[in-house]
């Protein structure tokens, strides 16, 4: 679909090479054969790049983190993409189920064999760790859903790291990292996933053979959902209950061999297995697995933060006792700029097409307007764009959070641990919560081509939107948030100090409201001042109930739905603030229209959740109607002024056609003919007449059936 794809097929025409596959004329779909379908770029999309007054690749350098991160990027991005083979001819939607998996481990090896051999050498290790979405976002020109191997870089390795000594480390990393074993991370059961205290696969330590037993007690104890678990790997890490000298210690991490090296087949003691279709990660064959009393040796259980002797001994060596958690907050940590990236891409597909896309007529008889010139599509796409810098900035500065706190708890202090996990756990649960609903806008934004699935916007939905419920569901963290925030609350109450990610309720404790004011720093300051308004709602909600006689736990449940809010709030706030922020620090030196054009998505981004949280505000600051009014205002001011640069802003992500994999968003614009040439590529295409006529339709169509 892309440029270089197009190089597999160069000698064929477009018209050519559905006749060469299909075995019929086109003259059966009415397309003139002597005509050629355009292979020039589109003319639109051509004039919006003129139009745009600001220098793209400084925004794509911002973005990146610096130029030589472009420089990186690009260079790890062409070795990859350059020998073409990562397209398939075929469209992987069009293939049954086990094709469609057979096909995603070819291209994952080729893809691995690719970074190992080429991509390694020049990042060495930093490949995995801060090339990392590089790597992710390069892997998106091989697969359209998602590659079996997702789950071996991105939790099972990480787990060895984490939680494994620096022996496990030295024996399970390099042969991990060279891909001589594959795994996965199985903690999910069929009968719990959010409360992992309530996980029921036993690890019982027996000392006489030193080993541990691993046993599943019954059907809801199976584990469920590991992606790349059900035909891919071999090993896995597997969350389950210790016991030892007859006590249970709680959920530990455990390496476990489930495939022979050799064969692949399932190892004597354990049931594996897909578990079957679903909305999407069709390719990534997550699986279920069973145990019945399978022995691995002890030192397959991850010792980093406690261990079992030979005796059978229990030994904490931790700290903190949600060490063993730890993967858990990397990958949320990890998932904001996943998501990020997938709203990038969304916005990039939905923009280009709204400036090629024409339809209706504002004024009788003009020509039909670029449906990107509709305010209300405005509306719909410009807070896309602006949502998806949010978040890749919020996403680097959690990253430099989690490292920071990282290095503290190597040398022994846990302290900022608890802010860590209220940070990750809202960032998280908004990102892919907003990222999920805003793919959805690109794609309604696109009207019935967005429905088809060339233009990958559905997969990249049905990707997204699963973000919102794994790695914890987007309730249960803003409750866990809410925790943190509440404890906050009393400490600023009584006068103690709290942690700057929640400075500001020092202030708002003293009940005074905050007058509006429209500048940034005002909109963020109310920001802060509806999250305290809500922290001190549910505090005062838990306070009435608990003096009518109901105990805490009941007090707190009966308030969720406050608490979720004031945590949602409190989050908004944040990813305001850090925008802002980053916005105005990594544009200190950048020429005076890129300023411009980052100043305004960074106010629209803003202004539109000050107008989507109008009542909140109304609520618990003193804005004014008029205050409303002119911020409506504001925005639309805004919209107008982003919309000359909108196609500019989505080249900033710099996507190349195999990145993007749609027939909407192709940088050349060549939207309807791609339409065409993707649809000629139906396996129903294939034959002038289905063999179901015959058998079916014909004897109806004849009163013969
Ligand atoms: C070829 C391909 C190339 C690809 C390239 C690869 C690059 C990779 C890059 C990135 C992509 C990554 C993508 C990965 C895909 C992942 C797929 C999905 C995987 C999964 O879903 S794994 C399963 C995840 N499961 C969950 O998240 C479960 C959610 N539940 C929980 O986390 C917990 O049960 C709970 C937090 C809800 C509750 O825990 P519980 O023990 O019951 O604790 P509480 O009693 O509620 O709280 C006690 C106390 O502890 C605090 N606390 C809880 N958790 C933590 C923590 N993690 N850290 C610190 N503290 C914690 C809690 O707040 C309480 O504190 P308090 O008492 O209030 O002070
Ligand atoms: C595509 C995909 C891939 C996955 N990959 C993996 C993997 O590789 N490895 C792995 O181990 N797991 C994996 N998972 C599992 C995933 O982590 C869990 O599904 C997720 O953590 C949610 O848990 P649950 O399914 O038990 O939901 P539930 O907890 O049953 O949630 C159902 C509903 O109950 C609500 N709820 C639950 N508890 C509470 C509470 N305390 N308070 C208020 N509301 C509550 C939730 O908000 C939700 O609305 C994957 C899941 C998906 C969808």
């Amino acid at each position: 679909m892309g440029t270089r794809c197009e190089g597999l097929r160069d000698s064929l025409s477009p018209i050519a090479y559905y006749e060469e596959y299909s075995h019929f004329r086109l003259d059966c779909l009415k397309i003139d054969d002597n005509k050629e379908l355009s292979m020039s770029a589109n003319e639109d999309l051509a004039k919006e790049r003129a139009r745009c007054d600001f220098n793209v690749s400084e925004i794509t350098n911002i973005l990146d983190g610096g130029i030589e991160r472009t420089k990186q990027r690009k260079k790890i991005e062409s070795i990859a993409l350059s020998n073409g083979k990562c397209c398939d001819v075929t469209p992987e939607e069009t293939l049954g189920p086990k094709e469609r998996y057979e096909n995603a481990i070819r291209k994952s090896c080729l893809y691995t064999k690719i970074v190992k051999d080429q991509v390694l050498t020049l990042t060495g290790l930093e490949v995995l760790g801060s090339n990392s979405s590089v790597l992710r976002r390069t892997a998106d020109a091989f697969f359209k859903d998602i590659s079996p191997f997702l789950l071996h870089l991105g939790m099972f390795v990480p787990t060895i790291m984490g939680q494994g000594t620096p022996e496990q480390q030295s024996y399970w990393l390099p042969r991990a990292l060279d891909f001589q074993i594959i795994g996965t991370y199985a903690q999910t059961e069929l009968g719990h996933g959010t409360f992992i205290r309530g996980l029921e696969t036993t690890a019982t330590y027996d000392p006489d053979t030193e080993e541990f037993v691993i046993h599943s007690p019954r059907l809801t104890s199976y584990k469920w959902w590991a992606g790349g678990l059900g035909k891919t790997s071999n090993y896995c890490i597997v969350v389950a209950q210790l016991y030892t000298q007859g006590k249970c210690y709680g959920i530990h991490p455990f390496i476990v061999q489930i495939r022979d090296e050799d064969t692949h087949m399932p190892l004597p003691g354990v049931r594996v297995g897909e578990i079957g279709p679903r909305m999407g990660f069709n390719t990534a064959d997550n699986g279920f697995l069973g145990f019945d009393h399978y022995r691995i040796p002890r030192n397959h259980m991850l010792m980093k933060n406690s261990q079992v002797l030979k005796d059978g001994t229990y030994v904490k060596v931790a700290s903190h006792s949600k060490l063993t958690y730890g993967t858990m907050v990397f990958v949320r940590v990890m998932l904001v700029n996943e998501v990020a990236f997938n709203l990038a891409k969304a916005a990039t597909i939905a923009v280009r097409y709204s400036a090629v896309r024409r339809q209706s007529e504002k004024i009788s008889g003009e020509p039909e307007p670029q449906i990107i010139d509709y305010v209300t599509q405005q509306h719909k796409l410009f807070v896309c764009i602006a949502t998806a810098h949010a978040l890749q900035l919020s996403s680097n500065w959690l990253w430099k959070t989690f490292s920071a706190v990282l290095a503290d708890m190597r040398g022994g202090n846990t302290e900022n641990l608890p802010e860590l996990h209220a940070l990750s756990s809202c960032l998280k649960a908004l990102s892919t919560s907003d990222s999920a609903a805003l793919i959805e806008q690109c794609r309604l934004a696109c009207g019935g081509h967005g429905y088809m699935l060339s233009s990958n916007l559905p997969l990249l939905y049905s990707f997204v939107t699963a973000t919102r419920t794994y790695e914890g569901d987007y309730t249960v963290l803003l409750l866990q948030t809410a925790r943190f925030l509440i404890k906050a609350w009393e400490q600023a109450e009584s006068g103690n100090p709290v942690t700057p990610t929640v400075s500001y309720m020092e202030e708002a404790v003293v009940g005074n409201k905050y007058k509006w004011n429209g500048s940034a720093e005002g909109i963020i300051k109310a920001a802060y001042y509806v999250a305290a308004g809500k922290i001190s709602s549910s505090v005062t909600s838990i306070r009435k109930r608990m003096k009518n006689g109901k105990a805490f736990e009941d007090a707190w449940e009966l308030t969720g739905v406050q608490l979720v809010a004031a945590a949602e709030a409190h989050c908004r706030a944040v990813i305001c603030d850090v925008y802002r922020k980053e916005t105005v620090r990594l544009t200190a030196n950048s020429s005076p229209n890129v300023k411009t054009v980052m100043d305004q998505l960074n106010m629209l981004y803003l202004s539109h959740w000050a107008l989507e949280r109008t009542g909140d505000l109304l609520r618990y600051t003193s804005t004014t109607e008029d205050d409303i009014i002119s911020c409506q205002q504001r925005y639309e001011e805004l919209l107008a002024a982003i919309r000359p640069n909108a196609v500019g802003l989505v080249d900033a992500f710099d996507f190349p056609d195999e990145i993007l994999q749609s027939t909407l968003g192709a940088y050349d614009g060549r939207v309807y003919e791609r339409l065409m040439e993707e649809a000629l590529k139906s396996p129903l295409n294939a034959e002038p007449v289905n063999r179901s006529f015959h058998q079916y339709l014909k004897p109806l169509m004849q009163g013969k059936l």
